[in-house]
Parts: structure tokens; sequence; C-alpha cells
């Protein structure tokens, strides 16, 4: 059984687990490597793996981001949504907000991420006629043998990097999105949508251009608990990957990672701004 190097959401979701992939096995030269091995030993089947479970949880993950965000924006601000065009909140307040909706967020992640790491980790085909089946048949498998075999607190395997990848991250991501609208909205008016989407996208790319050494990270202590490689700790994970693959190691999957960023998160703020309208 071999258990190679991912992350979620819809549009681009069929390249994912290259991501994944990429970030913690060392047995491909890059992504197309990476998409032709996984096609010809997987078949097509290979590029949605472990994506049914982030798409079930994606709804719950970015409401509790975005509900935490604006609300956390409405008590440092004291100012409503629709009072915020007239007087828009302080980058600092945007980047605390963020923060915290990043801390909480992380925490509803971590479960989801994990089986949706180890799903995309599986390399074997679908089982055939007597090869051996693969390890986890599926998110409710997968689920159920983590509590069993690594407890209750193997579900949150990795959460700690999760926290740390996505508590100032998501500061960023938030400041990035309001500083880009800033720049290019006349003062007292909305976003066009034409901005939403450009600035959307682009929070998107900053966020994990800033998020993908610790995303790997994080990659790793999750499939740590299938004890082929156990680390000391996250520090240990860090100065290990470092030693053996080089500072490259910290960039592994950055460029799908940006690259579904943008369709993603463009429509993600475009989705928030049209829904804060619609609910007024
Ligand atoms: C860890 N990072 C960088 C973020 N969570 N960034 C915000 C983007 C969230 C979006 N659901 C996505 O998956 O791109």
């Amino acid at each position: 059984m071999s258990w190679p190097g991912a992350m979620p959401s819809w549009p681009a979701c069929s390249v994912l687990p290259m991501q994944v992939r990429l970030q913690t096995q060392n047995t491909y030269r890059g992504i197309v490597d990476c998409m032709v091995k996984t096609y010809r030993h997987e078949s097509l089947l290979g590029f949605f793996k472990g994506m049914s479970f982030p798409i079930a949880s994606i709804a719950v993950v970015n409401s509790v981001l975005f509900g935490v965000y604006s609300n956390s924006l409405l008590v440092l601000t004291a100012t409503s949504h629709q009072e915020r065009r007239a007087q828009p909140p302080s980058y600092t307040h945007v980047f605390i907000a963020g923060c915290i909706g990043g801390f909480l967020q992380a925490y509803c992640l971590a479960p989801f991420d994990l089986i949706k790491v180890r799903l995309q980790n599986q390399t074997e085909p679908r089982a055939q006629p007597g090869s051996p089946p693969p390890r986890y048949r599926g998110p409710v498998h997968c689920a159920a043998s983590i509590f069993q075999e690594e407890g209750p607190r193997g579900l949150f395997r990795g959460a700690w990097a999760l926290t740390l990848r996505d508590t100032p991250t998501l500061g960023i991501y938030f400041v990035t999105y309001e500083w880009l609208c800033r720049q290019s909205t006349p003062d007292g008016q909305n976003p066009s949508s034409a901005t939403v989407l450009v600035a959307g996208g682009f929070a998107g790319i900053t966020s994990w251009v800033t998020a993908t050494p610790l995303d790997v990270i994080k990659s790793r202590m999750q499939m740590a608990g299938l004890k082929q490689r156990e680390y000391r700790g996250m520090l240990d994970c860090m100065v290990s990957s470092a030693r053996q693959e080089g500072l490259g190691v910290f960039f592994r999957g950055l460029t799908i990672n940006s690259a579904r960023a943008f369709p993603v998160n463009a429509v993600t703020f475009l989705s928030y701004e049209y829904l804060l309208h619609a609910w007024g």
C-alpha cells in the first residue's frame, strides 16, 4: 500500500487530490507527473477522491467563517453592514475579525479536512477481485476507523497546524479583499460585481500563498497517524521535512492552491456580498 501527499472546495475540486499528494509524498516529479500517474493508476476517479466530504462540509465551514467574521466586525466597530460603506472599518479591525473567523472555522474544519487528506492519499485503484481492499472504504468508514484506531482525539490530528494556518491567513484574506475593493470603488459606494470577483479571487490567492507552508506541515501531521512517519510535533515535522527535502518542501502544492483559489474565492465573495444585500 502506498501513501503519497491535499484541499477542498467545489469548482476546481478535480485537481485537489494532486495538492495533498504533492505535499505529503515524494514519489512525484511535479503536478503533471502526479496527474499522469493518478490517471494511469486510478483512472478519472482518482481525481475526485475524498471530495464528497469537503463538498458536504463547505457550506457549514463557510457559514461559520463568514458569520463569525461579520459578527466580530459588528462587535469591534459597532457599525452594521449597511453603515460599513459610509464608515469603513479600519484594516486592524478587519484583520482581527478575520483571525477570529479563521480560528473558529479551523476547529469545525479539522475532522473533515483530516478525512479528506487520508482519502486523497489512498492511491490504490478501485477494489478489484483479488487485490487488497483500500484501507478506507469511504468517508464514514474512514471517520469510524480513525475513531477506533486513534481515539476521538485522532479526529482532530493536525488541528493545531490547521489553526495556525488559518488564524493569520484569514486575517490577511479579508484585509486583501477589503483593500482591493476600496482601491477600485469610489468612497461610500458598494463595489461592483466585477470588483468583488477580482478582489475575492486575489484575496484567495494571497491567503493561500501565505498558508501553503503550514498547509504542507498540517497535511504531513494528519498523515502521521498512519504510523508510516511519526513526528514529535509541528516543529519536528518542519525541521525534518526541510532537512530531508530542502526549503522548497514548504511550497509544494502552491501552484495548485493558487490556481483553484481564484475562482473559488471570487464566487465565494460574490455570494457573500449578494446574501448580505439580499438579507439587508
Ligand atoms: C487557509 N486559507 C488560506 C484559507 N482558508 N483561505 C481562505 C479561502 C477559503 C476557501 N474556502 C478556499 O478553500 O480557498
